[in-house]
Parts: C-alpha cells; structure tokens; sequence
C-alpha cells in the first residue's frame, strides 16, 4: 500500500516517510560531484528551496503571515513556516499593512492584501474567464483549444494536437523557455519592435488528451499585449487585450495602498531612473497595467531566476498577486551574485517590485509549498455551489498573476503598424 507523505511526516526525522524520502535522495545523488563552489548565492539559495531531502530549513525565509494574529490558524493548518523577523523591514500602509525591504529598494510587500472573497473572484477569473481565447495560452501552441476554454470543457472532452505526428522529432510543452534578450528600453524599443517574431512550432509528438488531463499541463496565460516567448519580446503588431475588470482593480488599489514615501525615501533615491527621474511620486495616477502573465504551478513545478526586461518601462510597479498553495520566492539584485532574500508568499499576498534596483532584480520562484491551500480556498461543506472544482484543481496547484505596465508616462511608441484588436 502506498500512502501520500504529509509535510509533517516529511519534517519528522523519526518517521517512516522521512526514512523512505533519505534513501532515495542517498540513492539519486551517490554518483553526483558537487559543483558548488561555482554556484552563484542566486543558484546557491534555488537549489537549497528546491530540495527534496532533507527538507528545507525555513527559518531564513521571511514569513509576515506570523506577524498577523488573524493568519494563524492559516499558518498552523499549512505546516510550513518561516520566521517574520528573517529579514530587516520598515513597516507602512494607509488602511493596511505594507512592508518596504530596504536592501532591495522598490520591493513592498503587502500580506493578505486580498480578502477571501477577492481571492475566490481571482482564482475564478483566472481559469474561467481569462485562460481562453484571444488571450494566448502555454497550451495553444501544440493543442487545438476548444474555444470556451480548456476549463470550461467538457472534462472528457479529447483535445487534438495541432500537428499531425511526426515520431522522428521530440518537444513537448514545457515550462517557460528563459532565453537571453536585450532589455527593452526606449532607445532599444524601435529595434526590438521591428525584430522578426515567427510563431511558435507546434509539437508533433504531444498526444491527444482528454481536458482533464490537460488542465495540469496549464502554465501560463497572456495578459495585455501579447508576448512572443521565442524572442522575449512584446509583439505589438498583435495589438493587445484590455487589462480590466477585478485585476486592474486590484492591481491599482495595491498601488495606491503603498506609502510610496517610506518605499524611495528623501536622500535614498536610487540612480537608474532614467532621463524623466524618478516618477513614483504620480503612480497614483499614472500607474496603468496593460501586460502581464497568470502563472499557473502545480505542487513540483519551479520558476527559475530571471530579470523581467521586456517591459520599456524599467521602473513603473510590477504586481504580482499569489493563489492557492505558498511558495519560496526568492528576490535578489542585479545580477545572481546578489544573495537574494527568501520570502514565503501566501493565498493573498501581494508583491510589488518597482523602481530600477527592484524592477530588474533577479527573482524566481524554487519551491511550491504542499498541502498549504488555506481552508477558505479548500472543500467545505457550506461552499458555494460552484467552488467545487476550483478546490480540487487548487488541492495542489499555485497561481501567481504577475501584472506590468509596458510604457513609461509620456513615451509615444509610434505603433502606427499596430492593429491593436481592442485598444
Ligand atoms: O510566481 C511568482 O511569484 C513570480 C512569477 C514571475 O516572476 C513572473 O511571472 O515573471
Ligand atoms: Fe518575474
């Protein structure tokens, strides 16, 4: 008989699970040298979340959800914790709790920013209404989407591959691909909006699978102007898709929460913002999201370091909101050899990274935290009737809706060309 390791078995060094997890990590790694000199601090702290055995050690790992009374049956039911006193931070916020990380200037944190039901309205949104169609998903590469969506399918509905088979070749469709490319900017942005941007090859070799099976092979959805993977750059010839409804909502809300002077405070401005100087002091209103990606993790998927650089505005905020299960977030400097500060993001937590010491930061996600899905994101028997669902696929998923805003105020882009489908 085979039974699943809870976290708790898993920190147990008395336990079976424990044991079992210890013999098969000796096993794996008996032949492996260990090149960990060369690591960067970046890679250093990626394989250190990332591991399976023995597991991590959480006490480095910034954890506010501890610092609110509220939050404790959350924190308790979910196993994992880190400490709140793990890192150096200024406390702020007009109406809630906003966190600035004055070693990395630019990044606030706001915990449990979102309320139950905003959460519920997100997660909704995310796999019902915007994972389809015109907005781009991972999956409309290789397979033929029904046009309702792959969530509302028929969940034993048989979903096509785009290409007919071909044995002789091998892709599949994988996580994100992170490829070198030139930052944007607005002396780079002519050239990189004339670069070629031919469209993805589907897969010949991906099977036919039943929407079911398909919907944990969901990674990712477009936001806004449509982004070419191949290039890493915005295709603006493609136009773009409103960013409104509840996510705007919510992204300008989190901006105008910050106080955005406790954040780049008199006499800490930071070099780097470019030839208008710094603009946080008018977020409030010219803070305008029009791009972005809803990511979608499953209990073992990663997110590896990297600098989101596409964007022409280097400084404006990025919001990035989390769903479902908790995970490591790590968020260093401008370049890996910064040792990156360990931050545990849970269900409702929002991160925004803004400013040019932040912006460009390296940043990736090692680990999604099992078994962390807070009660009122779970199964209960008073839910809604059409919650069921969307806690079965949270059970053991992430979502993180990574928002941005491509323009900086007053830069004219010249899109002439564009055909913009619904600006
Ligand atoms: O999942 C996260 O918290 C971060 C995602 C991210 O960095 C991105 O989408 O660029
Ligand atoms: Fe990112």
């Amino acid at each position: 008989m085979t039974t699943t390791a809870t976290v708790t078995d898993l920190l147990d060094p008395a336990s079976s699970a424990y044991k079992k997890a210890r013999r098969q990590h000796f096993k794996t790694t008996k032949n492996r040298t260990h090149p960990d000199a060369d690591w960067t601090p970046f890679r250093a702290a990626e394989k250190k979340y990332k591991a399976r055995f023995p597991p991590p050690d959480l006490s480095d790992v910034l954890d506010l959800a501890l610092a609110d009374a509220a939050r404790e049956q959350e924190v308790e039911a979910g196993v994992w914790r880190g400490r709140a006193d793990a890192a150096d931070v200024r406390e702020g916020g007009a109406g809630c709790k906003a966190y600035v990380v004055p070693s990395i200037p630019g990044l606030v944190i706001l915990p449990g920013f979102l309320t139950a039901t905003k959460q519920r309205e997100l997660v909704r949104y995310c796999l019902r209404e915007h994972a389809r169609h015109p907005n781009e998903t991972n999956l409309d590469t290789h397979y033929l989407l029904p046009p309702e969506g792959l969530w509302n399918a028929d969940p034993t509905l048989l979903i096509s591959p785009r290409a007919p088979p071909d044995p002789s070749t091998s892709t599949s469709p994988g996580p994100r691909q992170l490829i070198a490319n030139t930052p944007a900017s607005p002396t780079t942005f002519h050239t990189l909006a004339a670069t070629p941007k031919p469209p993805a090859v589907p897969s010949p070799t991906v099977p036919s699978l039943a929407a079911r099976a398909l919907l944990p092979r969901l990674r990712w959805a477009n936001i806004g102007w449509f982004y070419h993977w191949g290039t890493k750059q915005y295709d603006f010839a493609r136009g773009r898709e409103p960013v409104g409804g509840v996510l705007r909502e919510v992204c300008r809300d989190a901006v105008r929460s910050v106080p955005w002077g406790e954040v780049f405070r008199e006499g800490e401005t930071q070099s780097g913002w470019g030839k208008a100087g710094p603009d946080w002091g008018t977020w409030e209103e010219s803070y305008e999201p029009d791009a972005g990606i809803v990511n979608f993790y499953q209990a073992k998927d990663t997110l590896m370091g990297h600098v989101d650089r596409s964007e022409v505005c280097a400084t404006s905020p990025l919001v990035s909101i989390s769903l479902g299960n908790a995970a490591i977030f790590l968020i260093g400097g401008l370049t890996r050899n910064v040792e990156p500060v360990p931050i545990l993001l849970r269900s409702g937590d929002v991160v925004i990274m803004s400013g040019p010491a932040c912006r460009r930061a390296y940043h990736g996600v090692p680990r999604i935290l099992e078994n962390t899905l807070p009660s009122h994101l779970a199964h209960s028997d008073e839910e809604a009737d059409d919650w069921t669902p969307f806690a079965t696929y949270l059970e053991n998923a992430r979502i993180n809706v990574n928002v941005r805003q491509v323009f900086p105020k007053g830069f004219e882009p010249g899109l002439s060309t564009a055909t913009p489908s619904t600006l």
